[in-house]
């Protein structure tokens, strides 16, 4: 799998009355795995769906090298370069896991086509590569939300996309399969837009991060640029100190509790 340039230039999102995003100019070089950040409603979820075809821009547009997302490319044509996973609740209720996968070659040839050896083995290869191989008989309903998360990530690998969108991807992950998943796809090589709450995760995986406050674009460059904690104390309200990774050298930010000098006050 390849990565695409993906350039949101100028997007504003527009829901009846309600201007959600305004504005947003974010460049993803191929195979790069870019960052957005942002307090709750602060229109993260919304710019994806941009992104994925869920929701029209109101104004700018998306560009996949270089060609606008909505109105130069096809439905089909778009979901065989752009996947995603995203936060909604997925209800594949009466598949299995496996035929869940397998939904993922639907925008290659049809739903009704016939199969090729090489959907099957792009199958089974994502069915591995999530660690899901054996369970591909359960039914989707029966798992655990962790579970489920893997398999529809299997579904979007199965995909073959050039550019994966991720909406708060490690909800409901332990601490072992989060650091997996994103390890994962960061090492797929494609492009990579995803909106992330744990800064630390962020500053461990993105090559740039873009900062959403009110809709807005508030900051954008690398995790060191631009996770500092006086821009964190103005966006998120909360006080945080920053150490380098003793690994990677990275960012990493401990937070402090503001509840605990009042606690020792009292105490
Ligand atoms: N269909 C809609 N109609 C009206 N307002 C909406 C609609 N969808 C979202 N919003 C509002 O738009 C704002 C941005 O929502 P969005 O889900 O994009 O934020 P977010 O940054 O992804 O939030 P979170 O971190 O909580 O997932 C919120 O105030 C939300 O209530």
């Amino acid at each position: 799998m390849t990565g695409a340039v993906l350039r949101l230039d100028n997007v504003g999102v527009r829901i009846g009355s309600a201007q959600l995003v305004r504005d947003v100019t974010i460049d993803c070089p191929a195979g790069t795995f870019v960052g957005l950040l942002g307090p709750n409603g602060s229109g993260k979820s919304s710019l994806l769906r941009t992104v994925y075809r869920a929701l029209p821009p109101d104004s700018g547009a998306v560009l996949l090298d270089g060609q606008d997302l909505l109105r130069e490319l096809s439905a089909r044509q778009a979901a065989r370069r752009v996947a995603v996973l995203a936060q909604e609740p997925a209800h594949e209720i009466g598949f299995t896991v496996e035929e869940v996968i397998a939904a993922g070659r639907t925008p290659h040839h049809g739903a009704w086509a016939r199969w090729a050896s090489a959907d099957r083995a792009i199958v089974t290869q994502a069915v591995a590569t999530v660690g899901l191989t054996g369970h591909e008989h359960r039914p989707f309903s029966a798992l655990s939300g962790g579970e489920k998360q893997r398999v529809l990530l299997a579904r979007a690998l199965a995909q073959q996309p050039s550019v994966l969108i991720l909406d708060e991807p490690t909800n409901h992950l332990d601490i072992g399969t989060q650091l997996g998943l994103l390890a994962l796809v960061r090492g797929l090589g494609i492009t990579v837009l995803a909106a992330l709450h744990d800064l630390n995760l962020a500053a461990a995986y993105c090559d740039r991060v873009h900062l959403l406050q009110d809709g807005a674009l508030v900051a954008h460059g690398t995790p060191g640029e631009v996770l500092t904690p006086a821009l964190i104390a103005d966006v998120f309200g909360v006080t945080a100190h920053r150490v380098a990774h003793p690994d990677t050298g990275r960012p990493h930010l401990i937070f402090a509790d503001p509840v605990s000098p009042s606690r020792e006050d009292n105490s």
